[in-house]
């Protein structure tokens, strides 16, 4: 196919939210898998967590004191301290053996059950310990009225049996982590992380080792992609670039497809001569699913379903790459992975600089925030060609400018997705 014949190859312009659904109708769940506890932060749950047990399953003292009845120091203050019998010392994973009646106190520890009959516990700080005059136990001086159920969290105060914890498609952070230790789970459900192939094609790549040659360059859009799947929650499988020959790309693209869940390729997608998937997808078996996108950069995105797997084939320039799987392989990634939200959340943010040039379509510009009197603003990262590749890594969000002639100014406020 030369040129002449890819601009007569039928490219109909679809709109990103289009794009989107057209590839969210493709995407499979992969398999659950069990993994340690410690290795399953940043996945995501394949099952629901319930409650097996409440939380707590014993009434917990919050401070190192003395469990008391809290009838017995209504009348406590500094000047009028109750003196209480010391009966038992209680640490933190015992159980208490003595019940707490009026007139008695037990020493207990943060953590640690509250015994039978009390139903406060009192700060240390607020007693003196003391020896009875003549006597040969110890007691407690109270010299604070603390109301009944005061320094005790009462059985499931935090969690009841049979609570909902996390719902299947949950990502395992911190928080999630303190959850499932807590209920036992030293193995985890997750689901298998997708396994992403890397194609960048175009003779006049170098491996990233190669010398450099004359009118050569060396393939930086693999190892970007790469970090990009991983940052997704995706296993990159980087494969080795591909010459402009059609033949060649097919039967690579189609050994790929049979081995990982989602091919990427960045490259070969526009009107040029050698621009390879373009021919690939003009004699395939598969299903084209769009060859254009109102979107700059990457306007020639286009994706298929072969063989029951995506392909999507970002454009070649390095930005338009970036942006091309910022909006279209993050979230199928993030969805075969489990998530139920794939999909970035927009946020307002004010231009901190003029951005003269309008644009026949919605533009993602690579942008970079920051925070001015508690309100974002948001700039280009540095100069926003689909061809540069240096302001890739400073951009911590795509600002989005809809489709004008006129451009924008300083101050007006726009939408950003945030790169997370
Ligand atoms: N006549 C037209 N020419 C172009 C148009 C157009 O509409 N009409 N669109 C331009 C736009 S916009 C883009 S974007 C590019 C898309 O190009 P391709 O997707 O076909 O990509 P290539 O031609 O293969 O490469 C473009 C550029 O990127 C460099 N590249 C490619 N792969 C890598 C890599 N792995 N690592 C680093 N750099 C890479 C490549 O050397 C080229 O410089 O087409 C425009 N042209
Ligand atoms: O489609 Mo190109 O990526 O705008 O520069
Ligand atoms: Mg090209």
């Amino acid at each position: 196919m030369n040129s002449d014949t890819k601009l007569k190859f039928g490219r109909k312009v679809i709109a990103v939210d289009e794009a989107r659904s057209l590839l969210y109708e493709h995407v499979i769940l992969t398999n659950p898998e069990s993994v340690p506890l410690s290795s399953s932060f940043g996945r995501r749950l394949a099952l629901d967590i319930y409650a097996d047990h409440a939380v707590p399953h014993f009434r917990r003292s919050g401070v190192d004191g003395y469990a008391v009845c809290s009838a017995d120091i209504q009348q406590a203050s500094p000047e009028n301290p109750i003196s209480l019998r010391v009966i038992e010392r209680i640490p933190s994973g015992t159980i208490p053996k003595l019940t707490i009646q009026s007139g008695l106190a037990s020493r207990i520890m943060t953590g640690a059950p509250v015994p039978g009959g009390a139903d406060a516990v009192v700060m240390l700080e607020m007693t003196d310990s003391c020896r009875e005059e003549g006597g040969h136990h110890t007691s407690v001086c109270i010299k604070k009225n603390v109301p009944a159920g005061s320094n005790i969290t009462p059985i499931a105060g935090e969690i009841g049996f049979g609570d909902l914890l996390l719902a299947q498609g949950t990502r395992i952070g911190p928080g999630e982590a303190a959850i499932l230790a807590t209920f036992g789970y030293s193995v985890v459900a997750v689901y298998r992380r997708p396994r992403v192939g890397i194609f960048s094609t175009g003779s006049e790549l170098l491996n990233v080792g190669d010398q450099l040659q004359p009118g050569r360059i060396r393939n930086s859009n693999s190892y970007m992609l790469a970090a990009q799947v991983e940052a997704a929650g995706g296993s990159p499988v980087i494969m080795q670039a591909l010459s402009d020959d059609a033949g060649e790309v097919e039967s690579a693209l189609r050994d790929a497809l049979a081995d990982v869940d989602l091919v990427l390729t960045s490259g070969g997608v526009s009107v040029g001569d050698y621009d390879v998937l373009v021919d690939v997808f003009g004699r395939f078996d598969g299903k084209l699913l769009f060859n254009k996108v109102a979107m700059r950069p990457g306007t020639p995105t286009s994706a298929a379903v072969w063989n029951n797997r995506l392909l999507l084939a970002l454009s070649g320039n390095p930005g338009a790459s970036f942006v091309g799987f910022e909006l279209f392989a993050k979230p199928l990634i993030k969805a075969m992975a489990g998530s139920r939200e794939p999909y970035p959340e927009a946020i307002s943010a004010f231009l901190d600089v003029d951005y003269d040039k309008g644009s026949a379509y919605p533009r993602y510009v690579r942008g970079i925030t920051h925070v001015e009197n508690g309100c974002l603003r948001v700039k280009p990262s540095g100069i926003d060609k689909s061809s540069i590749m240096v302001s890739i890594k400073d951009a911590d969000c795509l600002i989005y400018l809809p489709a004008g002639g006129k451009g924008f100014h300083r101050e007006e406020p726009v939408i950003v997705y945030p790169i997370v």
